[in-house]
């Protein structure tokens, strides 16, 4: 695949130092840091160790287009930029690569920090799914490194930020808005799940922005290949269950049906203004309506998009609508359909 370069642009000359937070609604299922013994530290260390061997054929930004050469990355390739955003266990920098100019969103996450949340594990699976994913709508990782106190992920620029905070700016998207994002969703999920990959995460928080605002999946923090054996995401439900489909909430086994129920959340939530099963201070009560499929449609939602929905979130896993289907279902093509015409029609009277 070749990446588009983008153009070369100043950035500020900012140092690597904490931000204060910038988030008004946190719903990660990590838990907090807490204070750890010096041996979790070593640990982490080594497992970063056994990761650069891994990754050391595979960490260079792009094959085709920064250098030929494979390359291991380290802070003094790039130049750092303003901050982009705090996250739980470091910040995000704009950074450009210095020798191709190319601009990058550098992730800084301190080692002490990810072992003090035992997450290193998940940062890990991270790391390996992601920088093998290669789709229009994922979020590319292209390589890491790290140094004594720090781990850095090389990733791609999502120019227009959070869907989260855009939606939190616009309280609900017009139907042709979040029609054309599930028609994107459903693509990049039809080739995770092509790839045997189930996200397990997806909601506003973790779906970024690129320039064009095109849609972008990140954060892989819970993805899984299918196949493994995993009960962990049942165990670490300490967040909201607001995106979590009955099987998870119930501690079932699950599969890559689990992000189907998501994407019904996902539109609910962009149509509402609110995940449709939300309570803000009832955890039992938000689980009982998930698998009671407690479902309340607001009346001003189409009888489209309510179809949509009401076939993503039912109870049996086997019962959801097929991503193939959501692609194909009137409320994805109407919209979709319209844009397209639309396009067509203003790039012909410009070329008129
Ligand atoms: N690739 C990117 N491009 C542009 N902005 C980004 C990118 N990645 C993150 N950001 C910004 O930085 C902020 C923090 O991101 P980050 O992924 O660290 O947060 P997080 O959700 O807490 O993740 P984690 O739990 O893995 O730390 C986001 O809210 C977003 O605004």
């Amino acid at each position: 695949m070749t990446a588009t370069l983008p153009q070369k642009q100043e950035l500020s000359d900012v140092v690597i130092d904490p931000l204060p937070s910038n988030k008004t609604r946190k719903r990660s299922l990590q838990q907090q840091p807490t204070k750890s013994p010096r041996f979790e530290f070593q640990i982490v260390q080594c497992i970063f160790f056994f990761l650069s061997k891994q990754m050391l054929y595979r960490n260079n930004i792009d094959n085709n287009r920064l250098s030929q050469e494979r390359k291991q990355w380290s802070l003094s390739d790039f130049e750092i930029g303003r901050a982009l955003g705090k996250g739980n266990f470091g910040q995000v920098y704009l950074a450009r690569e210095k020798q191709s100019g190319f601009v990058v969103a550098l992730k800084v996450l301190y080692k002490k920090a990810l072992a003090d949340s035992k997450v290193e594990r998940q940062l890990r699976r991270e790391v390996e799914i992601q920088g093998n994913l290669r789709h229009p709508n994922i979020l590319r990782l292209y390589g890491y490194f790290h140094d004594e106190t720090r781990v850095f992920l090389i990733l791609e620029l999502a120019a227009k930020g959070e869907l989260y905070k855009e939606l939190q700016a616009q309280k609900k998207f017009p139907e042709e808005v979040a029609a054309r994002y599930v028609a994107q969703m459903a693509n990049a999920l039809l080739y995770l799940h092509g790839k045997r990959v189930i996200h397990r995460d997806i909601k506003p928080e973790n779906l970024l922005l690129g320039l064009k605002g095109e849609l972008k999946i990140g954060d892989f923090g819970w993805s899984v290949k299918t196949g493994v054996t995993e009960s962990r995401r049942r165990k670490t439900l300490c967040g909201t269950l607001d995106y979590l489909p009955p099987e998870i909430v119930e501690g079932r086994s699950h599969n890559e049906k689990v992000d189907l129920w998501s994407l019904g959340i996902l539109l609910y939530e962009m149509l509402c203004g609110n995940p449709p099963f939300e309570e803000e201070d009832s955890y039992e009560t938000t689980y009982r309506r998930i698998i009671h499929v407690d479902l309340r449609i607001p009346d001003h939602v189409s009888k489209e998009a309510s179809d949509l929905i009401k076939k993503l979130l039912v109870y049996k896993s086997v019962e959801r609508l097929p991503l193939r289907s959501v692609i194909l279902h009137p409320f994805v093509t109407k919209h979709v359909q319209q844009a397209k015409r639309a396009s067509s029609s203003s790039s012909s009277s410009s070329t008129r």
